[in-house]
């Protein structure tokens, strides 16, 4: 898990993931102003259907027909007990498990409320997740090398290597990230400017989903406060999902929440705050 958590740090999509393919909008998925081009009227939804996990050699299921459908641009909370299949299920969503049965979507929805087109399954290159502690996987000596880790090397990456700068540049910007140099040691950054830079290396990638475990722990409270106000400015432009056991703090920036029942059930719940 430790490794997987550093290695999704730093993962940049594959040439392949770069575009849509012809039979859908045919737009960069990883350059912002394409990405804004492909907002039409209506809007699209994460959607967890039936989704059963039961890890591979097991004989329990994990998971049990999870139900879950999230708005773009909002920002869904799931809580529950220890142990309950909260991270697991975060796993499924990022790509890092297969789900035994049921899928993962995208669905578009015109303004009526009716589904346009097929769904698309929901890909590991358009999800972003941000584990409990990034900082402990931070590899590098500076906060550039720590954000360009994966970028590609080869000279034919140049445009996609552009396009990443870019991205960057957007990315330091959403999370007040600008007054820090780059050569910075990320390890000498405050608690909060460590969960701002993982949640830039994520953001660089243009995710459609962003995805964060406990964001909150192991931070004093002007951090929390910190990356709790850093949140419902990310909210209005990405659509996010967390797990963590933080609900009063969360509680304002929260537009839908799921509690995980031990055994891997999840019914949506207020908050019991
Ligand atoms: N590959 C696996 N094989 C068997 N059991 C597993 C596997 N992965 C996780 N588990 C078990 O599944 C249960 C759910 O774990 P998970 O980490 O998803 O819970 P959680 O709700 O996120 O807990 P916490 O709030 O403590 O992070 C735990 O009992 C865990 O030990």
């Amino acid at each position: 898990m430790l490794a997987a958590a550093a290695a999704m740090a730093v993962t940049v999509p594959r040439a392949a993931s770069h575009c849509f393919p012809a039979n859908t909008a045919r737009k960069c998925r990883t350059c912002w102003s394409c990405r804004a081009a492909r907002v039409e009227a209506g809007h699209s939804r994460l959607e967890v259907r039936k989704v059963t996990y039961r890890p591979p050699g097991t004989e329990q299921n994990l998971l049990n027909e999870i139900n879950l459908s999230l708005q773009e641009k909002s920002f869904g909370l799931i809580f529950g007990r220890s142990g309950s299949g909260k991270t697991t299920l975060l796993q499924l969503l990022a790509g890092l498990s297969e789900p035994t049965s049921g899928s993962i979507c995208i669905q578009k929805y015109d303004d009526t409320g009716n589904p346009i087109g097929l769904p698309e399954l929901l890909t590991s290159q358009r999800v972003g997740i941000v584990f409990q502690f990034p900082e402990r996987y931070f590899l590098a000596d500076t906060v550039l090398e720590e954000v360009t880790f994966g970028w590609p090397r080869q000279k034919a990456d140049l445009l996609l290597k552009e396009q990443l700068a870019l991205n960057l540049q957007n990315a330091f910007n959403s999370v007040g990230l600008t007054t820090i140099s780059l050569d910075e040691n990320p390890q000498a950054l405050s608690g909060g400017f460590k969960r701002r830079l993982a949640l830039a290396i994520q953001l660089v990638q243009t995710p459609d989903l962003l995805l964060l475990d406990e964001p909150l722990a192991g931070l004093d409270w002007k951090a929390r406060a910190d990356v709790v106000n850093l949140l419902k400015d990310l909210k209005k432009h990405h659509t996010i999902l967390v797990v963590s056991h933080d609900l009063r703090e969360l509680y304002p920036l929260v537009d839908r929440s799921w509690r995980m029942e031990m055994g891997g059930s999840l019914k949506e719940e207020a908050l019991p705050v």
